[in-house]
């Protein structure tokens, strides 16, 4: 006999997000993707901060199919530039990640290592079809590098630096990204809500 999962909608059309969050949640849940669904328009993400868009793409989601969803917003905070891209991170440059992390490194060109600190930070919310809400957040401290490094994880990855190892968040593997990662951190606060699904 074998009990049946609790279903759960990861809410997010961010490839390297739905990689990171299967592996974290394990087998706890039976995932359902936005792939698996009908496409549904993507909700505008309108907020000014990462928990208010979190919990709007989960709210809209969680409306338009009936389950419930888990939603990230996440991003990028350069000290240097006053927080931004911050919200904007996935709106910084058009193209691809590698043009928006020129952009930054290009931005950040002449600025000293010890004013090159940064964060990145991760929103997720749990809201289940009646409504019901829940927010989680998480940060990982480091600093911009000067030239992209390793070819793991997503977004900024290549250039942000993890002081203790020394190492780019590219040159992690996925478990010893989780393991650090604003996402990781988020996701472990959730983690007990998402079993009581
Ligand atoms: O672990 C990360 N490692 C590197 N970069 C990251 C990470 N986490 C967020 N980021 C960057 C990627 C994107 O430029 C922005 C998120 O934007 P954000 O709107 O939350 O996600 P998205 O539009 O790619 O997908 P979706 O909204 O469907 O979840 O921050
Ligand atoms: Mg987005």
């Amino acid at each position: 006999m074998t009990a049946t999962k609790p279903r759960l909608l990861f809410a997010t059309t961010n490839k390297g997000k739905l990689r990171e969050l299967r592996e974290l949640v394990g087998d706890a849940v039976e995932v359902v993707s936005l792939a698996d669904l009908p496409p549904m328009p993507e909700p505008e993400e309108d907020a000014d901060t990462l928990e208010g868009n979190a919990l709007k793409k989960a709210r809209e989601y969680a409306q338009a199919t009936g389950l419930p969803a888990l939603a990230d917003d996440s991003g990028l905070f350069v000290d240097a530039l006053g927080g931004r891209p911050g919200v904007y991170s996935a709106r910084y440059a058009p193209g691809d990640d590698r043009a928006r992390y020129e952009k930054l490194l290009a931005e950040l060109a002449g600025v000293p290592d010890d004013q090159r600190t940064a964060s990145f930070q991760c929103a997720l919310a749990l809201v289940k079809p009646g409504g019901e809400a829940r927010v989680e957040v998480g940060r990982c401290d480091g600093r911009i590098g000067h030239a992209p490094g390793g070819t793991h994880g997503f977004g900024y990855d290549p250039v942000f630096i993890l002081p203790d190892k020394g190492r780019t968040m590219a040159e992690l593997t996925a478990e010893e990204k989780s393991a650090i990662s604003h996402r990781g951190a988020a996701f472990r606060k959730m983690k007990p809500h998402l079993l009581g699904l």
